[in-house]
């Protein structure tokens, strides 16, 4: 099911909750409460509200921009037109940037953008910007923090979704893509999912960045690390952007990860001494050696219900303490991802879906 709704509201002040109708979805209907406005499925209606808030909203089981409108056309000055899309519940603004190599947005509209109770609310902002070096796009992103991560995994298969929209794309398609974290190539199989060759894992430690003494090669595996007066194990890997797994304590090699309260140790991780550029942080439960669940603590996100490199990297970390064959479904909040850790060529590939939520616009 896709629901789409096209929503027009400042950034500048912030949006009383009160005010604003609220928007019940469900498959068949998008009910504007406050303004007793009830649309059946497939139908639009224009709702002019008073402090200037212009509601547009479709109900649809299809996943196109609505009928009739050109919307991602649209090129009024002073907006922002965005895609709102989301990869197992994590969630991005996704910008139409292939005109200039400069993000639309900074990093400051950003944040108010990716605010949930005074913006439009998301874990990030993409921006599909014009290929460099060869390459037919580059992809930025900031997080709802508003700092500039190297890479994003659910977020690629959005902004390859996102580009098979705006450039008419139909079936199987496979494109490159240059990212923080060098090439990326997303492919989007005719069942709609995204097939993403995320490039090879990073395990230097220096290159991570982690201060922890290397103990395997130069790697960090299964190392101590003392947080919140635990001692966990932990494995750090680069998905171009860093990763801390964790699949025990020293006291406890099987983690029950619903039982850990991530926003008081997730923050201890993020922002440790031995992470010089702060660090994501996956907890992970290992059901059987093909079939992992994890919880991530995201550098300047917070607790997200899917990350894509964090998902890879747990799939890297398992195989090298030895708990996981290279092929896995890893659960998340959001639903499961299927990882692939190549022993052909080194490269890891991730197969999960990308939806669109909704259309809207923002002056900033
Ligand atoms: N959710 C993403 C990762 C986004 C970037 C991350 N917060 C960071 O700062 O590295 C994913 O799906 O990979």
């Amino acid at each position: 099911m896709a629901i789409a709704a096209v929503i027009t509201a400042p950034l500048t002040t912030p949006i009383r909750r009160r005010s604003l109708p609220s928007i019940r979805l469900s498959s068949s209907s998008v009910n504007l409460q406050s303004n007793n406005l009830k649309f059946g499925a497939g139908r639009a209606a224009a709702v002019h509200c008073p402090s200037k808030l212009r509601i547009f909203a479709v109900s649809s089981m299809k996943t196109e921009a609505p009928e009739g409108i050109s919307f991602l056309d649209r090129k009024e000055s002073g907006f922002v037109h965005f895609v709102k899309y989301h990869g197992l519940g994590n969630d991005f603004i996704l910008v139409d940037n292939r005109d200039t190599t400069e993000p639309k947005v900074t990093p400051d509209q950003a944040v108010k953008m990716c605010d949930r109770n005074f913006g439009i609310g998301a874990d990030g902002v993409i921006f599909a910007m014009p290929g460099v070096n060869g390459t037919d796009y580059t992809m930025r992103i900031f997080n709802s923090d508003g700092s500039e991560p190297e890479m994003c995994g659910n977020g690629i298969r959005c902004l390859a979704k996102f580009i098979a929209e705006l450039e008419n794309f139909h079936g199987k398609k496979s494109f490159t893509v240059h990212t923080g974290a060098g090439l990326i190539v997303p492919e989007i199989q005719e069942d709609g999912k995204v097939r993403v060759d995320m490039g090879e894992p990073i395990l230097k430690a220096s290159d991570v960045p982690t201060k922890l003494p290397p103990n395997r090669d130069q790697s960090v595996v299964k190392a101590r690390l003392d947080v919140d007066g635990r001692a966990w194990n932990v494995t750090c890997v680069s998905m171009g952007n860093p990763h801390c797994v964790t699949l025990g304590t020293e006291q406890s090699q099987d983690l029950q990860v619903d039982e850990l309260k991530l926003a008081d140790i997730g923050p201890k991780f993020e922002h440790h001494e031995m992470f010089p550029a702060r660090t994501n942080t996956e907890f992970v439960q290992v059901f059987s050696p093909t079939h992992l669940k994890m919880r991530v603590w995201e550098r300047g996100a917070g607790e997200t219900l899917a990350c894509g490199t964090g998902a890879c990297a747990v799939v890297v970390a398992a195989v090298l303490e030895g708990r996981a064959a290279r092929s896995c479904t890893v659960d998340l909040p959001g639903g499961p991802l299927n990882i692939e850790w190549s022993e052909k060529d080194n490269h890891i590939y991730m197969t999960g879906p990308a939806e669109v939520v909704f259309y809207g616009s923002v002056p900033l």
